[in-house]
């Protein structure tokens, strides 16, 4: 209870600093508004003046009075043509701002709901966090300690549950860049709760043949990666299904143990899950200790189903690729009950199981679940 109290206390206090930062932002789109917007009186004024000037001429030369009136009207047009323009472009800078204010503000009340303290991730800039820590897991897989710097000490990553960060190396000779020359960008979910203080976990399987992976596994301690985020992949709200499935395929279990996880520690939270959990052989299986534990605590409410391509040597699990009658023995479906499937995994797990993603939208759903006659608002693909 006290150490909840001092998390609010904390939000409430640490909550101005990212508040003073939006009229910060504002006033900078503001003042950008206001510098184009100072031309136009100047311009407007410097018309008048050319009026006032040409009117004085024209009393003793009335030959060129026309010549000189179209070229005062012509100024004046001009300095009121610009007028608008500056007037535009005000409004859309200021609007722009508005934006600005709005989205900071979003991202302190979803930072404030999500954990109750203050982001240490930004949405729109890139953030450095350091290196302090790397444990090995298995045999391609390492658990990633990145430390949020002393100003970071009371700051947590963040978000609502499903969400995940974006990961990009810091400019410089080594910076992991694609064909084009542009920095490598790839997205990951921590393993720590999104309102641990100070620090971030992040479980990485390396491919020898990636971009990121590899650079991540060459750093050393205290050197820096950049962060961005938390970008929201999934709203979850206890209680608004009866049964959720997750099928997940390697390290596309760090989304599932996020969101499984979150749900069992909420105790009005009444949901059940299956999980089916997809691995080349046994050794590649992560978290196993973590999901065996949970499944133990948590009998009544979550169900673990470990699949592997190849039957090992008195394995009892499942085998092979996961298959529409696989899913439907695992995990049999009522008529009158509420389903929400998530899927996450190699890309062409997902797209036969749910169909390919289309960038970063959901794509059309195909494959196992719709067979199973799913609909796609009863699938989630991460
Ligand atoms: C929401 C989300 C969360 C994720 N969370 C995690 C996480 O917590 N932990 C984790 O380890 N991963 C996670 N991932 C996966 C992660 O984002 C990266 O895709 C993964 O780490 C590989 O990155 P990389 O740059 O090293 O490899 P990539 O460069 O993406 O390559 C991966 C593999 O694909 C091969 N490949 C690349 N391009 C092609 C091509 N055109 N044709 C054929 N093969 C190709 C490469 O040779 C390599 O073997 C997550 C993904 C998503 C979408």
């Amino acid at each position: 209870m006290a150490s909840a109290t001092r998390l609010f206390a904390s939000a409430r206090l640490a909550r101005p600093s990212l508040v003073t930062r939006a009229p910060a932002q504002a006033r900078g789109y503001a003042s950008a508004a206001s510098g184009g917007g100072a031309n136009w009186p100047l311009l407007l004024s410097a018309a008048g003046a050319a009026g006032i000037g040409a009117y004085a001429y024209l009393q003793y030369d009335p030959a060129t009075k026309k010549e000189i009136s179209a070229k005062a009207h012509e100024l004046e047009d001009k300095a009121k043509a610009l007028a608008h323009q500056g007037e535009d472009k005000a409004k859309a800078l200021v609007s722009k701002g508005e934006a600005k204010v709005k989205d900071v503000q979003a991202q302190t009340d979803a930072t404030k709901e999500g954990s109750g303290t203050i982001g240490a991730l930004i949405s729109d800039s890139w953030t450095p966090f350091t290196l302090a820590k790397v444990e090995d897991y298995n045999h391609n897989t390492k658990i990633y300690h990145f430390s949020f710097g002393e100003d970071g000490a009371d700051k947590a990553a963040g978000g609502h549950v499903a969400s995940c960060l974006l990961v990009r190396s810091p400019d410089g000779e080594d910076k992991v860049v694609d064909a084009k020359g542009k920095p490598v960008i790839r997205p990951y979910t921590p393993i720590s709760p999104p309102d641990q203080k100070g620090s971030i976990e992040l479980m990485i399987k390396e491919y020898p043949t990636g971009k990121i992976t590899p650079y991540m596994a060459s750093m050393k301690l205290g050197q820096q990666l950049l962060f961005k985020g938390p970008i929201q992949k999934y709203k979850y709200e206890p209680n608004t299904f009866d049964k959720g499935l997750a099928i997940a395929g390697g390290s596309g279990i760090t989304p599932m143990y996020q969101l499984i996880s979150h749900s069992l520690s909420i105790p009005e939270d009444k949901t059940k899950w299956t999980l089916m959990f997809s691995n080349v052989t046994e050794k590649d299986i992560l978290l196993r200790k973590e999901w065996d534990t949970l499944a133990k605590q948590h009998p009544d409410r979550l169900r673990v189903k470990y699949v592997l391509d190849k039957q090992p040597w008195g394995w009892k699990g499942e085998t092979g690729f996961i298959t529409p009658s696989m899913i439907s023995k695992v995990f049999p479906r009522k008529a009158d009950e509420k389903v929400q499937a998530f899927v996450c995994g190699p890309p062409p797990q997902v797209a036969s199981l749910a169909g390919p993603k289309d960038g970063m939208k959901q794509g059309e759903l195909q494959g196992a679940l719709k067979e199973l006659g799913y609909s796609s608002e009863e699938v989630f693909k991460f």
